[in-house]
């Protein structure tokens, strides 16, 4: 399969190096990393290690069977841009935060796949990239259902082992991720803890109430998680990663723009659309735009 992966930031070159074990992968991403992959390859190393040749370019491709796109969640609508003059048979979101797929599907004459992802990547230098964790790809129709396409971009990703699962409940999958990042990751931003404290003490009466909070919005969009599993699903990936720095409290500590508005503020957003109270979603969200607008990354 041919397959351009925009956005070699972590993640995707990570999905893209292990890709490119088996299929023929394009990283769209910046220079020096860019650079570095032509001239050298890309070493991935940590919980996998492989050096990998994949081709490495600034700017999307004329043509590919699938783009994987792996932009944090503020860029997509110019990744969707940039896309839409690119040949393609199918898109895939691997992004968190809810509405990618959405800004995607839009702008794309393509079939828009919804995924999440437990993978944990960081790029520690040019041409490098660390995995922190081995997790999965689960992935779909965004809309659910079954499809095809979907069974067909599953067995590509099983062919390059990369620990795949084909859902036909992507809408669900998508809240409980979003549940999970909405209760993680400004807590450990704001607080600057690892995922593991949020499980104790104060963090955890923030976290849990956050991910309650996403649930009920879930239900009034007609997905049935409950409280319970909303809460259960932060407890899980926070024991699973206790030792991590969330992707948020990474991007806060480096001074970076987050994801914010994709996670607790698009909750906030979507419960005051439906008349659902989410008020701990609303301040994260109020809290770490103050501080983005306070570092001038806003
Ligand atoms: N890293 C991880 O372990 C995981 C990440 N995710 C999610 O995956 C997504 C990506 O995360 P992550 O990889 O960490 O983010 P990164 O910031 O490391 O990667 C995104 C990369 O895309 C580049 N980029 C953005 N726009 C363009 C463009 N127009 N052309 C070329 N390159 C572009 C960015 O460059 P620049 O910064 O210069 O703009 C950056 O290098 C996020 O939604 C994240 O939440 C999900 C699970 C795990
Ligand atoms: C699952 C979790 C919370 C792991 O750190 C994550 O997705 C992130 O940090 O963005």
């Amino acid at each position: 399969m041919e397959i351009a992966v925009f956005g070699a930031g972590s993640l995707g070159s990570l999905l893209g190096g292990l890709l490119a074990r088996e299929h023929d992968v394009t990283l769209v991403g910046r220079d020096p990393h860019v650079r570095a992959i032509e001239e050298r390859g890309l070493r991935i190393s940590g919980a996998i290690d492989a050096t990998v040749y994949p081709a490495a370019r600034l700017d999307a491709p004329d043509a590919a069977d699938l783009a994987i796109v792996c932009v944090k969640a503020f860029d997509t609508p110019a990744a969707a841009a940039e896309l839409a003059d690119c040949d393609l048979d199918a898109c895939l979101s691997v992004q968190n935060g809810m509405g990618n797929e959405t800004v995607l599907a839009e702008r794309l004459d393509a079939p828009v796949l919804a995924g999440t992802c437990s993978y944990g990547a960081l790029r520690p230098a040019p041409g490098e990239v660390r995995c922190t964790g081995v997790g999965e790809i689960v992935l779909g129709p965004r809309t659910g259902g079954a499809s095809p396409l979907a069974d067909r971009v599953g067995t590509a990703f099983d062919r390059a082992e990369v620990v795949t699962s084909v859902a036909d409940n992507m809408p669900t999958r998508l809240w409980e991720k979003l549940a999970v990042n909405a209760g993680i990751n400004a807590t450990t931003a704001l607080a600057r803890i690892d995922n593991g404290s949020v499980l104790d003490g104060d963090a955890w009466s923030v976290a849990a109430a956050a991910a309650r909070e996403t649930a009920a919005v879930a239900r009034r969009e007609g997905i049935e998680i409950s409280d319970a599993a909303a809460e259960g699903a932060v407890r899980r990936v926070a024991e699973a990663t206790a030792e991590n720095t969330s992707s948020m409290h990474q991007d806060v500590l480096a001074d970076r723009r987050t994801e914010v508005d994709a996670i607790n503020g698009f909750i906030a957003e979507r419960a005051s659309e439906r008349g659902v109270d989410a008020p701990i979603n609303r301040t994260l969200a109020w809290l770490v735009r103050a501080w983005e607008s306070g570092q001038g990354v806003r």
